[in-house]
């Protein structure tokens, strides 16, 4: 920094004191970011609440703590959620002194029973932020709980204690605890519970779980045709069950479905699965770890993907059906109706909606798990494994064609423009297995590691340099003859606005891949207006990513986490790596990571992943992308002050397993 700027008068600071630094206390900043706690305000959101007290419930049961567990629906946007569990300790807290152990729970982040394993083995809690989050996101909550005979109570509002704990009497029949709440308005506006949406829960986990009945009650004025004002869940048959009604009267190609639990080694949990593939179906999956629904899946999922596909290739060896080794996991899968349930120590999720499982272990468990009882599934009768392997196969023949189909089409059109592809493009050879993508980087140091850590069969480089031309305020003229812009087009191969066709783009995915700062988000700005106003059907028929690097590695012992940023560093301080000593190595760029960091966090489908862009609705036609791009990166600023306001709140991190 040059020494003039120290000299004369100093400028005024204004009003930039120690008044403008906020520090947010207790449960305001849920209040404040509820997206960063429940993935946003909507009805997904609001329903999230419900959930995690569910959860929690659940946790109880699991442990083997309660049978018994009741979800009821009251006017008034009212939800209670009852159990006959232990009840949450309602003693003074040692480190709160005044304080009782509930009002610390519900009033304060990261406070509960899970990290230690000590109260609960498997359970779907472990951040310790749950009931807490509820209870700052209710207008009003009131906590029950029945301990050793005695009844107690706390209520709350917005996450304020109303008073503290009151000791009703004896209770000499009752255990456990029941949480009252009404999300508050503030915050969710007049979003109302959806009776159907609880009912459906409510039956869900107790599928999930043989050994807890669950009871639904919902005010006579709530309840309809699909949900009662009463009903009782109790499934001993688990999953298998599940699927059982799931599929009704639909014939399968198997006469069984293929269902199942087993133990993993050494205590570290279960598995409990239920497969079918009936005939003509689209089919649907359904994962669960501890319970809690990842509708994402995750490493679970790869498990059991990985033990079906194993288990038919070498069962089509078997029965010299030579070309089944070519099945793919979703030759597999697609079609099939899918249930799987993990219970395991200490899970990882992606954040803390939980819509992913990471837990590296995960995997092997489940496919070591699965896959002794699938050869056994497939050779106990060979005619069901025979049905089975054909209508895979089918399926993957198709699959063949359709590949065979895109790549002449692919060729042709490279051909017929006699396109010549841009010099600094290292292209993929296409005839891999699975799908292609082109990964644009900025600058050449990244696209060197880029060009190491990829896959060579599937994955393309493009390195560009720097900031490449904002279209949104360039002449058509100078779009035209700018190299960069020239090198992006040619490499898509699509064509531009009016004639470009997605169906000759030469590769599945478009992953904008740029260092996790400043810049790189400009970069990526940049680049996406690109796509947005020269290839919007690009975008549109969802070819266009942007891939999440990591900010920072945290190291601790042997173990270590990539966190993508400091959201997500600072749950994993408080999780994972809660009370140890913790490294923290921050990269500056991705060209700062080795080939095998850039591949595992950031390239590799199998663990990184990948934001979708997509088009806000009232975007999608033609026009609507003009506007977009307009407002976004055009001349006027504030335009984009304006579309900032409008649309801050729904940011939507499609997380997708690509
Ligand atoms: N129904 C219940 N019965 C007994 N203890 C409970 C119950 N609900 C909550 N608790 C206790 O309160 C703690 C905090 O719950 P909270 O929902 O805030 O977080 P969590 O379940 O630990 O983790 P997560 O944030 O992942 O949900 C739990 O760990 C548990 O010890």
């Amino acid at each position: 920094m040059s020494e003039d700027l120290f000299d004369g008068t100093p400028a005024s600071s204004g009003d930039y004191d120690s008044s403008s630094i906020e520090v947010l206390e207790g449960l305001e900043p849920v209040r404040r970011r509820p997206g960063m706690y429940i993935g946003g305000t909507d009805d997904r959101a609001l329903h999230h609440l419900a959930a995690e007290v569910l959860d929690n419930a659940m946790d109880e049961a699991v442990a083997g703590h309660a049978s018994r567990i009741e979800v009821k629906l009251e006017e008034g946007n009212r939800l209670s959620i009852a159990d006959n569990g232990r009840g949450i300790p309602v003693d003074e807290h040692p480190k709160f002194p005044g304080k009782s152990t509930l009002e610390v729970i519900l009033s304060t982040l990261h406070s509960g029973g899970k990290f230690s394993g000590k109260a609960y083995a498997t359970s779907g809690g472990l951040h310790g932020v749950g009931v807490s989050v509820v209870n700052a996101l209710s207008e009003h909550t009131r906590v029950e709980v029945a301990r050793d005979r005695q009844l107690y109570a706390q209520e709350f509002s917005k996450g304020q204690t109303l008073g503290p704990i009151e000791e009703l009497g004896p209770t000499p029949n009752r255990r456990g605890t029941t949480v009252t709440f009404t999300p508050d308005t503030e915050i969710f506006s007049d979003r109302q519970f959806k009776p159907a949406r609880l009912f459906k829960l409510a039956r869900s986990k107790a599928y999930l779980f043989a050994g807890v009945e669950i009871r639904w009650k919902c005010a006579p004025s709530l309840a309809s045709e699909d949900v009662p004002e009463e009903a009782t869940f109790k499934f001993p048959g688990g999953l298998a069950d599940h699927l059982a009604e799931q599929i009704g009267e639909r014939e399968c190609v198997t006469s069984q479905p293929f269902t199942g639990t087993q133990e993993f080694p050494d205590e570290q949990g279960r598995v409990e699965w239920a497969v079918a593939w009936p005939l003509y179906s689209d089919g649907s999956t359904s994962w669960y770890c501890n319970t809690v629904p990842t509708p994402d899946g995750g490493t679970h999922e790869q498990g059991l993907r990985a033990a079906l596909t194993k288990g038919l290739r070498a069962f089509g060896e078997l029965t010299q059906t030579k070309k089944a080794k070519d099945i793919t996991a979703d030759d597999v899968m697609t079609g099939g109706e899918v249930m799987l349930s993990v219970f395991i120590r200490d899970p990882q999720f992606q954040s803390q909606t939980k819509d992913r499982l990471t837990s590296p272990e995960a995997a092997r468990l489940v496919e070591n798990a699965i896959r002794d009882h699938f050869d056994h599934f497939l050779t106990g009768n060979m005619e069901r494994g025979k049905a089975l392997l054909g209508q895979v196969m089918e399926r993957m023949d198709e699959r063949l064609r359709r590949k065979q189909e895109r790549e002449i089409k692919r060729k042709t059109a490279t051909n017929a423009k006699k396109l010549r592809l841009p010099g600094k493009l290292t292209d993929c050879s296409g005839d891999g297995e699975g799908e292609t993508e082109l990964f644009i980087v900025e600058g050449d140091s990244a696209g060197g590691s880029a060009k190491q850590a990829r896959n060579r069969k599937t994955q393309a480089i493009l390195p560009i340099r720097g900031k490449i031309l904002n279209v949104a305020s360039a002449t058509a003229d100078k779009i035209r003859a700018n190299a960069e812009i020239a090198d992006l087009t040619l490499a898509m191969g699509c064509g531009t606005r009016k004639d470009c066709d997605p169906e000759n783009l030469r590769y599945d995915r478009i992953i904008i891949m740029t260092d996790a700062d400043v810049d790189g988000a400009h970069i990526a700005t940049l680049l996406m207006t690109f796509f947005f106003q020269e290839m919007p059907e690009v975008v549109r028929k969802g070819h266009l990513f942007l891939a999440q690097p990591p900010l920072y590695r945290l190291t601790a012992g042997k173990e270590s986490r990539y966190a993508r940023d400091d959201a997500h560093r600072a749950e994993l301080e408080e999780t994972v790596f809660k009370g140890k000593k913790v490294d923290v190595a921050r990269f500056k760029g991705l060209g700062e990571m080795n080939p095998a960091q850039l591949r595992e966090t950031t390239m590799n489908p199998e663990t990184r992943s990948l934001i979708r862009i997509t088009l806000p609705q009232e975007f999608e036609d033609r026009a609507g992308v003009a506007r977009l791009v307009d407002e976004l990166m055009g001349r006027n600023p504030e335009h984009r002050f304006n579309f900032i306001q409008n649309h801050a709140s729904d940011v939507d991190r499609d997380l997708i397993d690509a």
